[in-house]
């Protein structure tokens, strides 16, 4: 059996889509998932690009002990500086090194001659490898690269000390056969290439990220990078849901296994929606809500005989118990920790007493607990950061009739702990209640996004709401539960403006510190 390693970029590449930010709190809470879903590597950010995502790194470096973890650097040296102070506390410190080998890309964007090129990749590679053990290099681009340059720079950069070659087709233009065909060429060709390790990287614009990842594989490759859900810069990365299900399922095809546990699919699909805001579509593949729904007739005919007729995949496979819990509001404190605990979740006394106490209120009001309202509330609890003060929402208030303007009436407390009550009217109810708080939160708001939708089944499913805004010129994007859609939206506003004031205080602490 083949061996093959598996690199998530939900963290880099994956928060490149426009809409996601996560601050560094989610992403510690996602990198400690890809821990438990068994990426070989995670790459956590661009230590260069923010003090946010410095912080992010170092932090996951020091987190994280059964991944490597990486963080992307161009072909600079203060950029492989700034990686290097981030990931130095790492068990393996892993740099990623990228820089771009297409004519295009070259010209008219780096403005560089492809011999220029070539001294900048090999300079970085060798300024990199006198820190890092482990050096990847990228040719970005490389599916629209001339194949016998690209081979040129990568027996330069090999010679240099690179251990992985990356080959991204960074604009998801290739076609599998075209990819699968670059990893075969450059196997033939480049000398040394026996000694480090394959990659491949795939952008999903014409919907073949995953046809193309499996091309690679077929083709020798020893890793495969993508994210989860299929996140990522404009249509995605390839999702790596999706590339671990088709190995397992069509073990007999490819031989291949990896680290991945099957099992943590789901929660880490529900994870990363849930802390980016990025809904997953119904039918998307594995992680979908109707991948495993049989509708028709026929189906559900032959499912009733024989499952194997139509289902090449159990929800099971993939960690979705899907089951109804039976916590009400009869429920107490020891089956609420239980039930916490084997959904993986580890909280301290303090917050599970927390969540305990959101627990009994929605308890109050719905029905029936299940699985996805726990995640959220849980999730919620973990995640939250209670150093920075922040605004919360007391209470809302709607006036609206199909004759009168919409009036909002809104009270919640200031960072300063002080209630303040505002009214103001909007087109609909929302547009009233944004006005209203836009006067609370003292900032200058636009909405760039807002959704609403259902949690679970049944009519008291909660109402999820998730806005994209920006404050004060920033852009964020909060998102909450509640049993009402006008409150989670409230909710779902003051948490977006209270990401942003968290992310102010943590930059003020790392500058301080
Ligand atoms: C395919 C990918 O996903 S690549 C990763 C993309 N991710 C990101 O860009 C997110 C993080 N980026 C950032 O925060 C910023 O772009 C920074 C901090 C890296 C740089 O910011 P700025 O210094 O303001 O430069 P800006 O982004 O406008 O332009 C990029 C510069 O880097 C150069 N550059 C681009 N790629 C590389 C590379 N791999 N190696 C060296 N230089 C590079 C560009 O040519 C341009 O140089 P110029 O300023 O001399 O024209
Ligand atoms: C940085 C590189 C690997 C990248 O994301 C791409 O080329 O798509
Ligand atoms: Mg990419």
């Amino acid at each position: 059996m083949r061996e093959l390693d598996i690199f998530d970029t939900t963290l880099r590449d994956g928060e490149q889509s426009a809409g996601i930010n996560l601050n560094t709190a989610e992403k510690i809470e996602i990198a400690r998932q890809l821990e438990r879903f068994g990426a070989t590597i995670i790459e956590a950010g661009f230590p260069a690009a923010s003090t946010g995502d410095f912080e992010a790194v170092q932090r996951i470096a020091g987190t994280v002990k059964n991944s490597i973890v990486t963080g992307l650097a161009r072909s600079v040296k203060s950029d492989i500086d700034r990686a290097w102070e981030a990931l130095k506390g790492a068990e393996q410190p892993h740099i990623h090194i990228f820089l771009a080998t297409s004519p295009i890309h070259m010209e008219h964007k780096l403005l560089k001659t492809p011999e220029q090129v070539v001294e900048i990749a090999v300079d970085s590679v060798k300024y990199a490898r006198q820190f890092f053990p482990l050096v990847q290099w990228s040719a970005e681009d490389a599916s629209r690269s001339d194949p016998e340059f690209l081979a040129y720079i990568i027996q330069k950069v090999i010679q240099a000390g690179a251990t992985t070659i990356n080959l991204p087709d960074t604009v998801g233009y290739a076609t599998p056969s075209e990819y699968g065909a670059m990893f075969r060429y450059m196997k033939e060709n480049v000398q040394g290439i026996e000694k480090v390790k394959l990659s491949a990287h795939c952008h999903d614009d014409l919907g073949m990220a995953t046809a193309n990842t499996l091309a690679a594989i077929e083709n020798g490759a020893d890793q495969i990078e993508g994210t989860i859900n299929g996140i990522g810069e404009r249509a995605g990365n390839v999702a790596l849901e999706e590339i671990v299900v088709a190995l397992h399922i069509r073990k007999q095809l490819y031989g291949i296994n990896t680290s991945v546990n099957l099992q943590e699919i789901k929660r880490t699909s529900q994870l990363v929606s849930q802390l980016t805001g990025s809904f997953i579509q119904s039918n998307k593949a594995i992680v979908g809500k109707n991948a495993f729904a049989h509708e028709s007739g026929i189906h559900q005919d032959g499912m009733l005989k024989n499952p194997l007729t139509y289902e090449i995949i159990t929800p099971a496979l993939i960690g979705d118990a899907s089951t109804e819990l039976v916590l009400g509001k009869h429920s107490g404190r020891h089956a609420f920790k239980d039930r916490a605990i084997k959904m993986g979740f580890e909280l301290s006394d303090e917050k599970l007493n927390k969540a305990f106490a959101e627990f009994k209120k929605l308890a109050d009001s719905k029905k029936e607990i299940v699985q996805d309202d726990l995640f959220i509330l849980l999730t919620d609890q973990q995640i939250n950061d209670n150093h920075t003060p922040v605004y919360e929402l007391a209470s809302v208030q709607v006036q609206y009739s199909t004759q009168n303007i919409p009036t909002a009436t809104v009270s919640a407390y200031q960072p300063t702990g002080e209630l303040i009550t505002e009214a103001a009217i909007g087109a609909g109810s929302v547009e009233a209640i944004f006005n209203t708080l836009e006067r609370i939160v003292k900032g200058k708001v636009h909405i760039l996004d807002y959704r609403v939708s259902s949690v679970g089944k049944g009519r008291d499913a909660l109402g999820e709401a998730v806005i994209n805004l920006s404050y004060n010129g920033e852009s964020v994007t909060g998102r909450d539960v509640a049993q009402d859609v006008l409150e989670a939206s409230a909710k779902a506003y003051l948490n977006a403006v209270n990401r942003q004031l968290v992310k102010v205080g943590q930059k003020v602490e790392v500058v301080a510190g």
